[in-house]
């Protein structure tokens, strides 16, 4: 309800602003509509899916002089919108592409953005008989209403569109996948294919915003290429707000109207107090005008929301196989082998803990097992299935399930907000144990305050509510109290009982590994040397040599 008064009023506004403004202030309004529509765009790569792009007027420059050279050279209209529309997604798609497939994506993404925009000022500039070179070109305006109107519309279809995708079961997997990619794939998203669509579609919408900037600029010319645009639009999204729609508008419209005002006889000034205004926000404000609101709003809980949306269980078919068969499993860093051949099967329902002395194998093995590690040589088989190229979440989509040393959860979301993303894709609705039940009805805090138990309650709670066959776990007691431990250890048996899935556990502490374990396999400089039960291992020659340091 809040919701519709806040978009009512700007839009009752926006409908009836010919009637009362005169037409330079209408225009300088389009003008910062587009410009708003420009910014909406680039939130959606650098506010929603966390990728931070220093060039985006490469994108709403190909939309401007899209309709700038339709014009000057009688193309049609429709085939030049078209055009650009696809050369934008195009560029986007090899950009996200090449800056998601490196370890820190935001050093490829701000370069190639940025070259790219440079390269097409350039070509701007140079092939001045198309072009118009460093004159650019003029477009013709239809009237001064007539341009509102139509920008106004198409600004307004936009953004609608773009709400419904942020709304909508992607758009909870791109609040997942720009916040904490690892635990995203861990619930079987496709982190990189969920954030080069978000990309694209932010190009998209920023060549949208250019091809209305034309009529309304009256003049497209190189510079619409530039990095002075590409920083402004940055400027406005950080004023306004990242993740919100009212918040760039409404700092694209008032910045530059300022700019019409003001820049135009007091320019240098009109730049200093815009950089003042600026560091003050970064400063003072990170979450901008938008995010200070909703904060204020939201007091105390978790100021991102999941969109709510029902759950569509994936199909995974039933098998006799082993959970997990692994075979002469070998890697190596350099010239270090860390795992050298190692035999391991894991079958339903039993628990195999993994124990060995530090820098044996045992978290690479995990690492390897997830799919976060490819190994050198060996197979690997997940439920029947060879898994071994297959990445994090389609591996999770066959039905594994992971903690880590580090418990990893959407730090920005409720307890509930997590638990509910967890379940998204789950095969079957799962009722969580009753230990958990007090975290998937928690709106009101924000996960990352939790405290390290808690969390580490949350984690489990989330790779329960996946409904997994097997679960990998690294030292899943660590930093915990001798109560909160022994909980866990029940909480863990009880699943496995429950469930009848399967669990492949690392563990140093003797103790937990005797409450957990159905079998215990030993590794030791990255070969399994003992298997069997609790008993067996540590009374195995071999083992006691190298583990426990014995004769
Ligand atoms: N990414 C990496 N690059 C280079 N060496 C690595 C990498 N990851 C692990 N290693 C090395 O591989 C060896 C095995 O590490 P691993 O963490 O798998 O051992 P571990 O048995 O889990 O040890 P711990 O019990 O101390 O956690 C160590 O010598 C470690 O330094």
């Amino acid at each position: 309800m809040r919701g519709a008064v806040f978009f009512a009023v700007p839009a009752v506004l926006l409908a009836a602003a010919p009637f009362g403004l005169s037409a330079f202030t209408l225009a300088v309004l389009t003008l910062g509509l587009t410009y708003g529509l420009f910014a909406y765009g680039l939130d959606l790569a650098w506010g929603r899916a966390g990728m931070l792009s220093i060039g985006h007027a490469a994108f709403f420059g190909l939309g401007a002089y899209a309709v700038a050279l339709a014009e000057k050279h009688q193309w049609p209209l429709a085939v030049a919108l078209l055009s650009a529309l696809v050369a934008g997604a195009m560029i986007a798609l090899v950009i996200a592409r090449i800056g998601l497939a490196s370890a820190v994506p935001d050093a490829p993404l701000i370069l190639l953005t940025l070259g790219v925009g440079l390269l097409l000022q350039k070509a701007a500039t140079s092939f001045t008989p198309v072009t118009g070179g460093p004159n650019g070109l003029t477009v013709s305006d239809p009237g001064v209403v007539t341009t509102y109107y139509r920008t106004l519309v198409v600004a307004a279809v936009v953004v609608g569109l773009g709400s419904w995708l942020v709304r909508s079961r992607f758009g909870a997997q791109l609040i997942a996948a720009a916040r904490n990619p690892e635990r995203a794939e861990q619930t079987g998203i496709d982190t990189v294919r969920v954030r080069t669509i978000a990309f694209v579609v932010s190009a998209t919408v920023s060549t949208i915003a250019g091809t209305l900037y034309a009529p309304v600029a009256g003049l497209v010319s190189p510079p619409v290429f530039g990095l002075a645009l590409s920083t402004s639009v940055l400027v406005w999204l950080a004023v306004g707000g990242r993740e919100s729609v009212l918040g760039p508008f409404l700092a694209a419209v008032v910045l530059t109207a300022g700019q019409q005002l003001i820049g135009s006889s007091w320019q240098s000034w009109y730049l200093l107090g815009l950089a003042a205004v600026f560091i003050l926000v970064v400063q003072v404000l990170p979450g901008g005008v938008a995010g200070a609101v909703r904060g204020w709003l939201r007091r105390g809980r978790a100021a991102v929301t999941l969109p709510r949306v029902r759950h569509r269980p994936r199909v995974v078919s039933a098998t006799d196989e082993p959970a997990l068969v692994l075979q002469g499993i070998s890697k190596s860093f350099g010239p270090v082998r860390v795992l050298d051949g190692v035999d391991l099967t894991v079958t339903p329902g039993r628990c195999v803990c993994l124990i060995g002395p530090n820098g044996a194998g045992k978290s690479t093995l995990l690492a390897v097992v997830a799919g976060q590690l490819a190994a050198d040589a060996g197979t690997l088989r997940l439920f029947g299935r060879d898994a071994a190229a297959l990445p994090v979440h389609a591996r999770v989509r066959l039905g594994l399930g992971r903690m880590f040393q580090i418990p990893s959860v959407i730090a920005e979301l409720s307890p509930a907000d997590n638990i509910r993303l967890a379940r998204l894709g789950a095969p079957a609705e799962i009722e969580l144990p009753e230990a958990y039940q007090d975290l998937a009805a928690d709106d009101n805090t924000v996960a990352g305050s939790l405290a390290l138990a808690d969390r580490r309650r949350l984690e489990l709670a989330m790779v329960l509510s996946g409904a997994p066959r097997l679960v990998l776990l690294d030292e899943p007691a660590a930093g915990l109290g001798p109560d909160d431990a022994r909980r866990l250890v029940s909480a863990l048996r009880d699943v496995i009982a429950n469930t009848g899935c399967a669990m492949l556990v690392v563990e140093h502490d003797m103790d937990i590994v005797r409450g957990l374990a159905d079998d215990v396999a030993a590794l030791h400089h990255g070969r399994v040397i003992a298997h069997g039960s609790m008993d067996e291992v540590v009374a195995d020659a071999a083992v006691r040599q190298a583990y426990l340091g014995a004769s």
